[in-house]
């Protein structure tokens, strides 16, 4: 057929109705993908109130995922959706200030960094899974999208929410659920209504109503108990939307856009992600040689009783199962933009300012023209070399700044989730399933159930997730410690004092962790070593010396700390970093296939251009593969290049002449772990004075601090103060156990993220309660659950569960600051083992303090003022103190503290504890 250029087809038309009759109202996005079947890549659609673009062609995508073009539109479904999520990300306009406020305050808590502090959490989710399935009779069927919800929701109540939904504990789905599914289904169907039939249909607009009141009840209790507790240092989404300040407007979120983001994030965090799962499984189960190439893969990497994170990087094929389901089915199905301006499209079809288009995803991600003849096939080897893929053919998580936040969570939970099911089952198709899509916002199979056989013995997740003391295998652990430390030696021979810069470009944090890191090794190597952001070293690049440089891109562009960097550096003119010796490293993300990398080559060839000489090759890191081991890699020829590069000779002890007995001296302190987190030194208290009268019942301390040398301030900073718990609460938790406080342990962990307590080597078990955990802060509902588990006493147990009602857990627990320890010893018959009270208890965390001295009058040390808390305890019995106020009260002049300096620059206050200065 001749078609004229410009020329938008458009199926047939039925008066007032436009097209709306061609559409199944139960499969919307199926029937318009039959219409993007027979009119082509590019159709016109109407119905009542919408005249849009339906577009499913790659090369037309390609075009409308170009952000200086197209915008984010929110089309009636969406609009719909903003009855209960307001403006929260997914439902803002682009140029609402929430979307951005909230966008910058909320990105962190999604990097590559944040994903290892969740595994924890999302292997108990998983594990509840992996039990329930394990315990099932073998004609026992399973509705795979139903457990799939279950864990996705109660993935992203506990990671983003510290919230548990115990869904797996229960027949029904929770209420919230109900009325979730029940709204969305209304909001779908409201926008194929006329507004006239909206309003006569009553009994469903009540319904609407209450399903919506649902949600935030359940929301705001979530919010309520929260503040109340005031936080036991968590770090999570919640936690970011209550604190974090937009670092660039300095503000806050409000108490009801918090209400919205919690919506949302409830909503687009586990529906999609459940829908990916179930059609993973469905399609393994229809391509017996992927399955098998699944099942090599779970086992050959996941071989402890419970993934750790750095095997979760390595399920590849997994990761491409997932990805090749995501390309036929997206879950997500569609997306939709304007215009910006008057524009034309793929050189044919004029657009006015304004005019909106839908992407059809399903039909996008079948191409051929991108996709090739077997596009219908399911074939994850697509996915194998990640820059082959069509990136404009392949957009589940939408485009550019509006593309999805939880792209990274989605995946990382979906690749764990599948690859425990995996480790654990055999998958039957008993009823050989066909599959039938179900839609409401998003796609699932329909009625789509499975049998399931163990393929092993189950480990018992809770004895394999636990921490063991291993009091008896000393003397191999402290081989391990022996030959961690060997790698890590070197002497020290002819050091100079050649320094290295290390500079990063971050938003999210990961290049700034791995730019602090380098700087730690190097100074561990007795290299000087500093570190900044690229836009602080404008201009100060230094000519002796070295400089490394870690750096991310976003969308091809530079992170906001490093955008005047680049600017700077563009227009520098050559020569003039003559001498300049450096090395680059780049954080990116093949999703962002035709950008990754962008901005690390850039500054790399840019150096090279303008005079500087490249020590080391660039490397890079790809948060969509194998991350940790190609920064490994690249590390290992660094340092090499380093050393050569300052002129350094740095023997390792490999190398060196061995003497014939050799001895290894470990002094490692107990808060290693939390120093290191910190960046944390030791400084001296100088002075330590009381400010209040003698006849005030309060106490207000000036403390002055001694800085360790190097340590520098500047007005504004805060000091981070790493407290120590009191040995009033410390005795008590020996009592409760029955331990000496000089007894040495040894913890190791399998599968937990347990980065804050000291690791593998001898430690004394009072300083580790003291320095290492939070232990003051109100019972968790996770920390009750477990206490209940272990009390062997019947009525003990059902005081313990009654605790966890709705009710009773705000009014008994967080309200009166009931702490574990505090239920631990009103209830003796609770058998928690040591180790459990340890895992489940929080890192300790800093407390911040505004600095009250000028850096102008003391550059060598410092002051504060605290406030001391201390009052009758909540609970009724004895009295509250302030773990950190306390301690740092009770210091005295001469005595050490661990501290460090904080530039609230982030904008994110963690506990800030108010101060005042005089
Ligand atoms: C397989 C799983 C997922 C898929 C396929 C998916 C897909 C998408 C798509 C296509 C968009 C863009 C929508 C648009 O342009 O209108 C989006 C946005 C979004 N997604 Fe996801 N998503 C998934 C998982 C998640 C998870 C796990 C979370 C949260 C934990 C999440 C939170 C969001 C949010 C908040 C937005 C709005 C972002 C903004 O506009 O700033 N999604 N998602
Ligand atoms: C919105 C967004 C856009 C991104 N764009 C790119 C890109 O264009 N090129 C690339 O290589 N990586 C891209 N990435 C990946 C990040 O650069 C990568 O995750 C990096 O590790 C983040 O580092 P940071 O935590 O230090 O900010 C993008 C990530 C996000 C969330």
């Amino acid at each position: 057929m001749i078609r004229e250029a410009g020329y938008i087809p458009q199926p047939k038309s039925y008066g007032p109705l436009g097209n709306l009759p061609l559409i199944n109202k139960d499969t919307p996005i199926l029937s318009l993908g039959e219409l993007a079947e027979k009119y082509g890549p590019i159709y016109r659609f109407k119905a009542p109130g919408l005249n849009t673009l339906m577009v499913s062609g790659h090369k037309l995508v390609a075009e409308l995922c170009d952000i200086t073009r197209f915008d984010k539109h929110l089309g009636k479904e969406l609009l719909n959706v903003r009855a209960f999520g307001g403006d929260g990300l997914f439902t803002s306009w682009t140029t609402e200030p929430n979307w951005r406020k909230a966008h910058n305050i909320l990105l962190p808590t999604f990097s590559q960094q944040a994903m290892k502090g969740y595994h924890t959490m999302m292997v108990d989710i998983a594990s509840q899974l992996v039990q329930k399935w394990a315990r099932l009779n073998p004609n026992d069927t399973i509705d795979v999208a139903d457990d799939m919800t279950r864990l996705t929701l109660d993935t992203i109540g506990l990671c983003g929410f510290n919230y548990r939904f115990n869904s797996f504990y229960r027949e029904e789905h929770s209420p919230f659920i109900l009325s979730m599914v029940s709204a969305l289904n209304e909001a779908m169907r409201r926008s194929n209504r006329i507004e006239l039939q909206n309003m006569l249909m009553v009994k469903t607009r009540k319904q609407y109503e209450v399903d919506i009141q649902t949600m935030f009840n359940l929301v705001d209790t979530i919010i309520e108990e929260r503040k109340t507790s005031g936080g036991s240092g968590e770090i999570d989404l919640l936690a970011r939307m209550l604190e974090g300040r937009d670092p660039d407007t300095g503000e806050q979120l409000d108490d009801e856009n918090i209400r919205y983001q919690i919506i949302t994030f409830l909503i687009a965090g586990h529906e999609t992600t459940s829908g990916l799962l179930s059609f993973a499984i469905y399609y393994l189960l229809k391509n017996p040689d992927a399955l098998k190439k699944a099942y090599q893969e779970v086992d050959q990497v996941l071989t402890s009783p419970t993934p750790t994170y750095e095997q979760v990087l390595q399920l590849k094929y997994i990761r491409m199962i997932l990805n090749e389901a995501l390309r036929l089915w997206p879950t997500a199905p569609g997306f939709e933009v304007s215009a910006r301006e008057d524009t034309v499209l793929g050189g044919e079809y004029p657009l006015k300012k304004g005019d909106n288009l839908v992407v059809l995803l399903p039909q996008l991600h079948r191409d051929k023209d991108a996709w090739g003849e077997d596009a219908e096939q399911f074939r994850p080897e697509r996915f194998e070399y990640p820059d082959k893929v069509p990136s404009h053919a392949f957009k589940p998580f939408g485009n550019g700044e509006r593309a999805c936040i939880g792209m990274q969570f989605a995946l990382y939970e979906a690749t764990l989730a599948l690859g425990m099911i995996l480790k654990h089952f055999e998958l039957i198709d008993y009823r050989n399933y066909q599959l039938k899509i179900k839609e409401t916002l998003t796609l699932k199979p329909d009625d789509f159930s499975i049998r399931v056989k163990q393929r092993e013995r189950i480990q018992d997740a809770s004895i394999s997730s636990q921490q063991r003391i291993v009091g008896n295998e000393t003397v191999s652990t402290s081989e391990n410690i022996a030959a961690n430390l060997q790698t890590r030696a070197v002497t020290r021979t002819d050091v100079n004092s050649s320094s290295l810069l290390v500079l990063y470009g971050s938003n999210l944090g990961t290049a700034e962790g791995i730019a602090r890191e380098l700087a730690n090794t190097a100074r561990s190597f007795g290299i000087s070593s500093e570190v900044a952001s690229l836009n602080e070293s404008i201009g100060k690049l230094p000519q002796d010396g070295a400089v490394v440089i870690v750096t991310a891109s976003y969308n091809g562009k530079p992170p906001r700390n490093a955008a005047q960097f680049v600017k700077w550096l563009e227009e520098v003119e050559d020569g003039k970093l003559d001498g300049v010796q450096y090395a680059v490293f780049g954080c990116g993300d093949r999703n962002w296939s035709n950008t990754y990398q962008d901005v690390p080559r850039f500054i790399d060839e840019q150096l090279a251009r303008k005079g500087g000489v490249r020590l080391s090759s660039r490397g890079e890191a790809d948060a969509g593969g194998d991350f940790e081991l190609q920064l490994e890699q690249w590390r290992e020829t660094l340092w090499v290049d380093v050393r050569n590069a300052l002129g350094i000779n740095v023997v390792s002890e490999a190398e060196s002449v061995q003497p014939a007995l050799h001895a290894q001296f470990i002094n490692r302190p107990v808060a290693e772990p939390l120093v290191r987190a910190y960046d944390a030194f030791y400084a001296i208290v100088l002075d330590n004075r009381e400010l209040q009268s003698t006849t005030s019942e309060r106490s207000t301390r000036h403390i002055e601090i001694q800085l360790p040398q190097g340590m520098a301030y500047r007005e504004g900073d805060q000091l981070g103060v790493l407290p120590r718990n009191s040995k009033e609460n410390v005795d008590r938790v020996l009592r409760r156990f029955r331990l000496q406080g000089d007894d040495q342990l040894i913890l190791t962990a399998t599968g937990l993220d347990m980065a804050h307590l000291p690791m593998d080597h001898p430690v004394n078990i009072r300083d580790l309660l003291c320095h290492s955990v939070e232990m003051q802060e109100p019972a968790t509902r996770a920390q009750i659950h477990e206490l209940a588990a272990h009390t062997v006493c019947p009525p003990h147990q059902r005081e313990l569960e009654a605790l966890l009602e709705e009710g009773v857990y705000q009014e008994q627990v967080l309200s009166k600051r009931l702490s574990m320890l505090t239920l631990l010893e009103k209830y003796e018959a609770c058998e928690l083992p040591f180790v459990k009270f340890l895992e489940l208890l929080p890192p300790l965390q800093p407390r911040y303090y505004s600095i009250s001295s000028s850096p102008r009058k003391y550059r060598d040390k410092t002051s504060i003022t605290i406030a001391v808390v201390n009052g009758p305890a909540k609970c009724g019995n004895g009295e509250y103190k302030g773990v950190s106020s306390t301690s740092l009260a009770s210091s005295k002049p001469g005595e050490e503290l661990l501290i460090f300096v904080r530039t609230p620059e982030s904008g994110f206050q963690g506990l800030v504890t108010p101060m005042y200065s005089i």
